[in-house]
Parts: C-alpha cells; sequence; structure tokens
C-alpha cells in the first residue's frame, strides 16, 4: 500500500479504535450478529487489528489463521459479506477516516472474499 495509509488509519492506535467501533456494530447488527455468539471476541479483536494493521501498510505482523480456516464450514453468504463490509465503512466514516483510503483498505479485503463466504 502507498505510503502514508497507515497514518490515514490514525496508525496503532487510531486501527484499535476502529477495531472496536468495527466490532460494536457487527455485534449488533441483526443480521450477522447471531454468528458472533460463541467466537472469542478478545482474539478476534486482536487478530483484526493486526490484520488491518498490515493490510494498511503498518508494522504489524499478522498471527491469525488464513481467512479459509477462520471461516471454514461457518456458512458465510454473500449477504453476510456485504453487511461486515456495510459495518466496517460505516465504522471508517465514525474513525473520519478519509474516504480514499477506506477504499484502499476494501480494495485488499476485496480478495478475501472467495476464501470467506462458502461456496
Ligand atoms: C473482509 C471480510 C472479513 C475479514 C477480513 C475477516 C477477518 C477475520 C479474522 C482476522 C478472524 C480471526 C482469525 C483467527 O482467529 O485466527 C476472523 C474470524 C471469524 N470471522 Fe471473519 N472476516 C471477514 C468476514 C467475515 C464475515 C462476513 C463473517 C460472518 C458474518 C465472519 C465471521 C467470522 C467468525 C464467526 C470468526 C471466528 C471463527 C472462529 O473463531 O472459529 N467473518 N475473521
Amino acid at each position: 500500500p502507498r505510503a502514508g495509509l497507515y497514518e490515514q488509519f490514525g496508525g496503532r492506535p487510531g486501527i484499535e479504535a476502529l477495531v472496536e467501533e468495527l466490532l460494536v456494530r457487527v455485534l449488533e447488527d441483526e443480521r450477522i450478529a447471531a454468528q458472533f455468539a460463541e467466537v472469542d471476541l478478545v482474539n478476534l479483536n486482536d487478530r483484526l487489528v493486526e490484520q488491518i494493521c498490515a493490510e494498511v501498510g503498518g508494522p504489524c505482523e499478522y498471527t491469525g489463521r488464513t481467512m479459509a480456516e477462520s471461516h471454514e464450514g461457518l456458512a458465510i453468504t454473500e449477504a453476510d459479506f456485504n453487511a461486515l463490509v456495510e459495518d466496517l465503512v460505516a465504522a471508517m466514516d465514525a474513525r473520519g477516516i478519509p474516504r480514499r483510503a477506506q477504499n484502499r483498505l476494501l480494495a485488499r479485503l476485496a480478495p478475501m472474499h472467495r476464501d470467506i463466504v462458502s461456496p
């Protein structure tokens, strides 16, 4: 990613605040909340921070499972995926992240779609 993207996300503290905003929205989103009922949210929070930090070019290493491994058997639909992306955009808006920076992150997450949504 282009230099400066990590900074536009507010660095590590900005990304931590973003993931918190995202998880609050996901857990209140009746379309997908139930799918997170039995999830270790501390782990999910920490892995998402690492992942987003790495994807925006920050000095972080993603230590979680692959997207295919972690979403296998969860029967995630296209609609579920779109709902989560919508929640992410709302969280980025709430954090005041510029639209162009948002789109750069979304472009990096988009190819993960094939490993997350069930065939
Ligand atoms: C771009 C979209 C997505 C990204 C980047 C993403 C990222 C992640 C990450 C980093 C983890 C943690 C992996 C680990 O623990 O090692 C995870 C787990 C999980 N994700 Fe996603 N995810 C996405 C979409 C979705 C969607 C659409 C759903 C369902 C509505 C979903 C449901 C889950 C669940 C339930 C877990 C926990 C699985 C477990 O602990 O067994 N994810 N995801």
